[in-house]
């Protein structure tokens, strides 16, 4: 099966093109300038010349804060792009696997949320892939939106690797306590994308379409996230970095977050039978190749 995968750098193409082999999938991955998302000509160009058996929609403008100042771009990277890969894709008669993000919510439930919750999202980034989503949907039935949450890996740029940075040059970070969510390594959400797309692939069923929530299992708030990071790097340097457990309102941003991003993931394990390892194996083992 090939697999055409939107993006050429970024941490979950990146997790694809190195997953997908071991799955026995080809993966290819498709990026600027031949695909821009900016530029929906080019993304139907691209995707019936790669001929693909399946399309996994990874690529998106993730700068929150910068999207605050760029909403058309990011309406049209996050929303418009993704809706024309669709149609190219239902053009072709191959199915879709969109990843979408946490930040579809406003984060003001008490429990995980669930598929059917109400979104509200409260930045631009969010209302982008908001928005994104709805047009793959209605492009292309046949497809998965995988909400997945707190993204990283050994590829690209990501909050764990900002920590590692951070502690070459000091021994004390302020990271915020009360944004409670739960981080997901690339590398598990590609082997989570293949799967899905092989499922759609051989199965017609629309109860396997649709949105599902993929994060890691257990829940933890960016505080806790450093802190296990900065436990593991002292475990192998030797060399501790204290965490000062601040408020969201003493880190002020551009954008607004949820301060609840815990997604459920009961759907998809009823359905696709899949379930994430614990965030924190999953950081253990990206630890153990960046260290
Ligand atoms: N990062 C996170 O924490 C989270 C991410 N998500 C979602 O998961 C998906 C994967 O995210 P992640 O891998 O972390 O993203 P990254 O930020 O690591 O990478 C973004 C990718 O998008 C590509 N891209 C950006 N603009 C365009 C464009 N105009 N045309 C074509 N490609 C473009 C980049 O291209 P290039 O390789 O050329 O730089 C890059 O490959 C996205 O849909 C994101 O919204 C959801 C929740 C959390
Ligand atoms: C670097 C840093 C961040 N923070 C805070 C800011 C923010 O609330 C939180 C995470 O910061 P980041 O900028 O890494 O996170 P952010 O860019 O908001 O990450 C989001 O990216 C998009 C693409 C998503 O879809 C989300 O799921 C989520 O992963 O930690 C600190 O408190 N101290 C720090 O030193
Ligand atoms: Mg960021």
């Amino acid at each position: 099966m090939r697999i055409v995968v939107t993006g050429r750098e970024g941490q979950v193409v990146s997790a694809l093109r190195e997953r997908g082999p071991l799955a026995g999938v080809e993966i290819v991955a498709l990026g600027r300038p031949e695909l821009d998302l900016a530029d929906p000509a080019s993304v139907r160009r691209a995707i019936l010349a790669a001929e693909p058996d399946a399309v996994i929609s990874a690529a998106a403008y993730t700068a929150v804060d910068k999207a605050e100042s760029e909403a058309e771009l990011a309406h049209a990277v996050n929303a418009e792009g993704p809706g024309a890969l669709a149609a190219a894709a239902a053009e072709r008669g191959v199915p879709v696997v969109h990843l979408s993000t946490d930040y579809v919510f406003a984060g003001d439930k008490a429990g995980p949320y669930t598929e059917d919750d109400a979104t509200g999202p409260v930045s631009v980034y969010g209302r982008t892939k908001l928005e994104g989503e709805r047009r793959v949907a209605a492009a292309q039935p046949d497809h998965a939106i995988l909400r997945t949450a707190w993204v990283y890996s050994p590829f690209g740029a990501n909050f764990l690797k900002t920590m590692l940075r951070l502690a070459e040059t000091r021994d004390a970070v302020n990271v915020v306590a009360d944004q409670h969510g739960t981080p997901t390594s690339a590398l598990d959400i590609a082997d989570a994308a293949i799967a899905v797309a092989r499922r759609l692939r051989a199965d017609p069923d629309p109860a396997l379409r649709g949105v599902f929530h993929l994060t890691g299992s257990g829940e933890a708030t960016w505080a806790d996230f450093a802190e296990a990071i900065f436990a593991e790097r002292a475990a192998r340097t030797g060399r501790p970095v204290a965490v000062g457990r601040i408020g969201t309102a003493d880190y002020p941003t551009p954008a607004r977050r949820p301060a609840n991003s815990r997604l459920s993931g009961d759907k998809l394990a009823r359905v696709h039978g899949i379930v994430l390892p614990d965030w924190r194996l999953s950081t253990r083992a990206v630890l153990d190749r960046l260290l």
